[in-house]
Order: C-alpha cells, then structure tokens, then sequence
C-alpha cells in the first residue's frame, strides 16, 4: 500500500474505504490492551485473548486477592508460551498492574451476588467493618474511614452506575437517597468530586503490591489516580529498591492530576486517561477535550498515551457495539493515541473476545485512513532533534520518502524504537532485541512488533548485525508486512551495546 503522498493536504487519507481490511493489508500499529479477571480467566481464554489482538494483559489489583493475581500471572505466562511454541513468527504480550491507589470501594455483597439499589430508596454507607462483607440494598460498607470528614449533605456519589445524594451524616454512617437506581457488585469503586481530599497516593497496601509485581517480573506499574510527579517518583524509587525495572504509566484521572499532566510526563514512561473517573470530576461535555489535552502532552513529551473508560461498554451484555462507539474508538486513533485499555467488557463482559477483536478492526480501519505525515509533521514540531532522537527521526522520514513496508531496528535496549514510535510512522517497526523484558515492554510502543532473538552474539558483530537484518526481513515476510521488491529501512548500532544506534540501509525485499 502506498503511504500518505506527503503533499496531501486532507487529514485523511484518500483510501477507498469500502475495501475490507484483509484487502486493506495494513497491520494494526495502536495497541489493545485487556483487562483480565485473575479470579476466572484460565489458559485457554488468555491464549483466544491474544489471537484476538491483546498486546497488554492487565490486571486491577484493587480486585480478587494476591494468590489470585499470581494464578493470573502464570497463566498469562503459559498462555504467550504455549502460542509462541505453535506460531511460526514472535508473539510477545506484557503484563500490567493496576495499583489499587487511593480508590474507595464498597466491602463484599452479601453472598457474593449483586445488588440492585431503587430509585428513591434509602441506602446507608457505613464505615463499621461489621458490615465488610455483608453488604446488601440496604447498607453497604466503605473502605475509607475519613468519607465523614470529607462528606457534605447534598454530595453526590457514585457507585458503578448507581447516583446516590448524601441526606445526613451519624456517628458511623451516611445517608444516602439513590438518585438512579442501578446495578453494584462487590469491591465496587466509590467516587464523588472532592472525595479524594484526605487521600495518600500510595496506601501500604500499593506498596506491598509493588513488591509482588517486581518479584513477579511484571512489565509495567499503572499507578492510580496519579496527583503529582511525587507519587511517580516514590513508585519508581521503590521499584528500583526492589531491584526491578518496569516502565511506569500514570492514570489521570481528577483534577489535581490533570492540572499537573505536563510534571507528571517529566517522569512517567506514558499516561493512562481514565475517562470515566473524569467524568465525575468535570462535566460530561468537558470530558472529550480532558482526552485531547492529555493526548498532546503526551505527543509534546513523546510518550504514549491509552485511552481508558466506557470503551465498547454496550459489548459487556450486546453482541454489537453502538455506533457512537465506534466512532469514539476509530476517533482516538485518528487523534493520535497509542493503544486503547478495554476493562468491563474483557474483565466480565459476555463477549470479551468480540470486543477484542472489534477493537482490533476498528483501529486498522482508522489507521488507514489517518494522514501519518501530518501526524508525523505535528509531532516533529515538538521537538529538538538531539542525537539520540535524529537517528528515530531520520528512519521514520525515509519510510515516509521510500514508501518502505516496515522499519526493522537491531537493538539493545529497544530505545531508538520507542523513540521512532513517537513519530508516528506509517508502517510497523520491528525491533529485534535479546533482552526479554524490553521485548516485553515495547509492546506498550504504538507500531512496534517486538522480535526476542534468541541466538547467541557472534564472535564478529557485523556477521552479528547481518544475521539479526536477515531474520527481521524474514519475520516481516512471515507476517506479511512486507511483499518482494518492497523496501525497509534497517537500522543498526556501529558496535555492541546500547546508545551507538547510528546507521541506515534502505534494502529491498527479495
Ligand atoms: N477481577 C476483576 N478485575 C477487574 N475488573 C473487574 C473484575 N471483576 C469485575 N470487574 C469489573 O470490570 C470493571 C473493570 O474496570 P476497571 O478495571 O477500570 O475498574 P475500576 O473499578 O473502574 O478501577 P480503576 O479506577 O482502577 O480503573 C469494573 O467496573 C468491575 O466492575
Ligand atoms: C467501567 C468502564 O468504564 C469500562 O469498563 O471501560
């Protein structure tokens, strides 16, 4: 397919788009990342989920326990292991942890089940732990002892879709009318605007979650209702303490971390915009500009963005999306976001590999479409072109002028990757790496397909740099990126080690 001609002044591009997308034969380069429920999900499900397109496996610690979680890990883990023994070409999927953070949830339902709270009824909020797992329609317990001092009359909380108004407060407990009726499960997040007032970032429980994830050589913390570059700072410290190494991502998700979005992107390895938690905090009709505004910090900072919340939800029950829905996914991915976060609708949604899968076309169908050069001409803007990023810049601007297929990167650490996805190229970016955890964590890098290469280094590094180029146009035929006669810019080191990425070839496929 012949990329955006540079002088085409649309956003869009001119593509016929009645084709399909099998004749479209565009890879999908924004990254789907899926919740996963570490109390149910076996081996076999992970194993559809990453067929289905799952790039990421998320897991929420602020549900299920930690033996839980861990069940969930090793699953995740066999399930990439067992397909990559079957397929021909490198699948790679990472893991994600979700920090429970400040969050105020509702103890455990009576009997597990779910409640359904009316209308115009009464429901009593309680901070007495008699009630921590016996919740029911009537009185539910809080996690958070200080919802007193923070609470008014006339507050509004919400609680899944359930709204409920603060009538009065007693000794231990709040009264509440249900303004909308709706249907709670256990561990269910509690929000209202201001509630967070009394809030650490980090509880000892977060803490202690990190620990695990760094011993489970997770690839990626997401850190909850990320406030300030401090609560960063504090989590990369501990990780580090703990002897680990994974990428950081912060969720924005209220105000305070909104309005401190270009400090936080000082230190984060990207941002999560969780829209729904903005949505209590702003109006509903502020909540779009929220995502876009985050979504230029994060193309200023060079850093990925996910779009988070009320993705594909109607596919929790319905077998089809709304349109509106479409619309919100094919939308983000013409605005430039990196990857998509799928929660409900993977965690306990009846048609979690659909919604997949849906995802998975609805961002092809977009990319197609988009006009990467102009992305590519708004981002470059943004930035002054130092060593290390000209080396990124320069491949991507050659994919542009050669209509190459794909961008193959032998590297070490996969930073010259991460840094050319930045750009926004038009074409997917192979980075061939021996390290296993960066392999992992570059799926979180829109356009990049991962490659570990396992040989051993040979005695001469050119032979060395040679094989790697052959096996990446190998791979790139395999997955059909790239066709005989096509072109591809390879990029390589001049000698062993990281920070010495400073060559390009353009081959031709033959
Ligand atoms: N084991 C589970 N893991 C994650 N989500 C679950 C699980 N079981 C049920 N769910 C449901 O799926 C949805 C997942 O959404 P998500 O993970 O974004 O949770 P959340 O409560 O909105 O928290 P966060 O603020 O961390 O995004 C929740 O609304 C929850 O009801
Ligand atoms: C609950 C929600 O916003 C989601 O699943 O995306």
């Amino acid at each position: 397919m012949l990329w955006q001609s540079s002088s085409t002044p649309d956003f869009m591009d001119n593509r016929d788009i009645v084709l399909s997308i099998d004749e479209l034969q565009v890879p999908r380069l924004s990254k789907i990342i899926c919740t996963i429920n570490s109390r149910t999900a076996t081996v076999e499900e992970i194993e559809k989920m990453i067929q289905a397109g799952m790039d990421i496996a998320r897991l929420n610690f602020a549900y299920d326990e930690a033996e839980h979680h861990l069940q969930a890990i090793a699953n995740i883990r066999k399930a990439v292991k067992n397909i990559q023994s079957t397929s021909e070409t490198h699948v790679d999927v990472a893991i994600a942890v979700d920090t429970k953070g400040p969050e105020i949830r509702i103890g455990k339902l009576e009997g597990g089940a779910q409640v359904t709270l009316i209308e115009g009824k009464t429901l009593r909020l309680t901070i007495d732990q008699a009630y921590i797992n016996k919740g029911n329609s009537s009185v539910i317990f809080i996690d958070y002892e200080d919802i007193l001092e923070v609470s008014t009359p006339g507050m509004k909380f919400y609680i899944s879709s359930a709204i409920l108004t603060l009538d009065w407060i007693e000794e231990n407990d709040i009264l509440c009318t249900v303004l909308q009726g709706g249907v709670i499960s256990s561990y269910d997040e509690v929000t209202g605007e201001g509630i967070f007032k009394l809030k650490t970032e980090l509880s000892a429980i977060d803490l202690s979650h990190i620990e695990m994830a760094v011993q489970e050589h997770v690839d990626c913390l997401c850190v909850t209702h990320t406030m300030s570059q401090d609560s960063v700072l504090k989590v990369k410290h501990l990780i580090k303490d703990c002897g680990g190494d994974m990428l950081v991502f912060a969720k924005i998700q209220n105000k305070i971390g909104l309005m401190n979005v270009k400090e936080i992107l000082n230190v984060a390895d990207g941002l999560i915009v969780c829209r729904q938690h903005l949505g209590i905090e702003f109006p509903s009709e502020k909540v779009f500009s929220c995502q876009k505004l985050v979504l230029a910090r994060c193309k200023e900072a060079g850093k990925p963005c996910m779009v988070s919340n009320s993705t594909l939800l109607s596919m929790v029950d319905e077998t089809v999306a709304t349109y509106a829905e479409c619309f919100d996914i094919g939308n983000s991915v013409l605005d430039g976001v990196d990857g998509l976060l799928l929660a409900k609708v993977t965690a306990i949604g009846s048609h979690c590999l659909e919604s997949i899968k849906k995802t998975a076309d609805l961002c092809q169908e977009a990319e197609g479409v988009v006009n990467h050069k102009l992305m590519f001409d708004a981002v470059s803007k943004f930035h002054v072109i130092d060593p290390a990023r000209s080396m990124a810049f320069t491949a991507v601007t050659s994919a542009f002028k050669t209509n190459a297929q794909a961008i193959i990167v032998i590297s070490t650490s996969g930073n010259t990757a991460k840094r050319m996805s930045v750009y926004h190229p038009p074409c997917p970016i192979v980075a061939i790496t021996r390290r296993v955890l960066d392999s992992r964590q570059l799926c979180f890098y829109r356009a990049v397909f991962p490659v570990l290469y396992r040989k051993p280094l040979e005695n001469d590094w050119e032979e060395d740099i040679q094989e790697r180029w052959k096996f990446g146009v190998e791979y790139c035929k395999q997955m059909k990126f790239v066709e005989l006669g096509d072109s591809v810019i390879v990029v390589t080191g001049w000698k062993i080690g990281t920070t010495h990425t400073n060559s390009m070839k353009i081959v031709t496929v033959n």
